[in-house]
């Protein structure tokens, strides 16, 4: 989108759209139509019904420009709201971005701009799932930092997810029961894992543009394919993604479903890069990062202990590592039975904002 300005010229926002708009494919199956008018017009299938989510991805938050390329800001924007896609069961049908940007991010430094590799992170994502982008808003972020000499502002998008589902059958937070067993997919600690060394030495992982699985914070991966397994196959009685943690995503899924839980902590994936961070000296526990590390973007669900469950689905190994109970007065939400057999209160100890 660089290519017709001259090297440190802004682009006007008109201009911004429309470099968008060439990047995106215009009518789908359930776009009726995209970029370009005042609204977008979806057309879900007959006998499905829409789900909606929205989450944002703000610079010094979510992420940080000295810190992960552009790509993988972008990358994981959108991954943020089809890993909760995912967690419903849902087929996306179309997303939309809405991004306030410093203007100086708009100007191509070595052919392209930040905020081009930004949506090269997004559009590389949303080809891979067939997800179009339908549509946003783009707005120039106020200057108000100094960093060097410098003045520069921060980004701040928004990425709303719109999905369908058969009518009926989404996959719920709150609808597991005492006595499901609890499965999680892939392997947990990763992400912070990840964050914690590319905090440590960011010019390391400064050449990764290219989702690679090995990279589970830069470019996590949806869980897509599983969640539309395990709805298809009614396998699941309840799910949610775990974007805060394990501890506290599985404390939401208790409070919703009105259960308690006890989790075998011996049967916990802890992820290798949070292993190689204990075993390095960085951490004292990795198993601490998979219990409430943050941003790992796996499947938790809960299935009947009479549905058989295959140890993979949709290639992603499947773990069970608990069990639902009844609620009951005096004890815990959640109990641990920690790898040397004391049963310990589990606290919800991942991230929360205002925390
Ligand atoms: N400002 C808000 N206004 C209305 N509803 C909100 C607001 N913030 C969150 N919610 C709703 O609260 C529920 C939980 O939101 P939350 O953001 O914690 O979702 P999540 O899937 O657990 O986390 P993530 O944001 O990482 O996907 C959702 O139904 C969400 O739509
Ligand atoms: C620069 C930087 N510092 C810290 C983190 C870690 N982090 C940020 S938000 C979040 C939970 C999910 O967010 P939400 O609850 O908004 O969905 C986590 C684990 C990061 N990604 N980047
Ligand atoms: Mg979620």
């Amino acid at each position: 989108m660089s290519a017709r300005r001259t090297p440190r010229e802004p682009a006007g926002e008109k201009a911004l759209i429309a470099a968008i708009r060439r990047r995106t494919a215009g009518r789908t199956r359930s776009v009726r139509l995209g970029i370009g008018d005042d609204c977008a017009i979806l057309r879900p299938a007959p006998g499905s019904e829409v789900v909606v989510t929205t989450d944002f991805s703000l610079e010094q938050v979510h992420f940080r420009r000295d810190w992960h390329p552009a790509e993988s800001a972008g990358h994981r924007c959108l991954a943020r709201g089809l890993s909760d896609l995912a967690a419903m069961g849902a087929d996306p049908m179309a997303a939309f971005l809405s991004i306030a940007v410093p203007a100086e991010l708009t100007v191509a430094e070595r052919g392209s701009s930040w905020l081009d590799r930004f949506l090269n992170g997004i559009l590389a994502l949303a080809s891979r799932h067939k997800v179009p982008l339908a549509g946003g808003d783009t707005a120039q972020s106020p200057l108000f930092d100094e960093v060097g000499s410098r003045q520069t502002g921060m980004v701040s998008a928004d990425i709303v997810l719109v999905g369908s589902v058969a009518q009926g059958r989404a996959l719920l937070r709150s609808s597991a029961k005492a006595g499901d067993i609890l499965y999680v997919t892939g392997a947990l600690g990763g992400a912070e894992a990840e964050l914690l060394a590319l905090g440590r030495n960011p010019e390391a992982f400064s050449k990764l543009k290219k989702s690679a699985p090995e990279h589970p914070h830069l470019y996590p991966e949806p869980r897509l394919a599983v969640g539309r397994r395990l709805l298809a196959q009614r396998t699941a009685t309840a799910a949610i993604d775990i974007s805060d943690g394990l501890s506290t995503d599985l404390a939401h899924l208790c409070e919703e479903s009105g259960i308690a839980v006890q989790v075998d902590a011996a049967a916990i994936p802890v992820h290798p890069l949070a292993q190689k961070a204990e075993k390095d000296g960085w951490i004292p526990s990795a198993l601490h990062f998979a219990l409430h590390g943050g941003e790992d973007y796996e499947l938790l669900f809960t299935a009947s202990s009479r549905t058989k469950v295959p140890a993979r689905i949709a290639g992603v190994p499947v773990r069970s590592i608990g069990r639902m109970k009844a609620r009951r007065k005096g004890k815990p939400l959640m109990e641990m039975i920690r790898p040397n057999g004391k049963a310990v209160p589990l606290h919800a100890g991942g991230w929360e904002h205002f925390g």
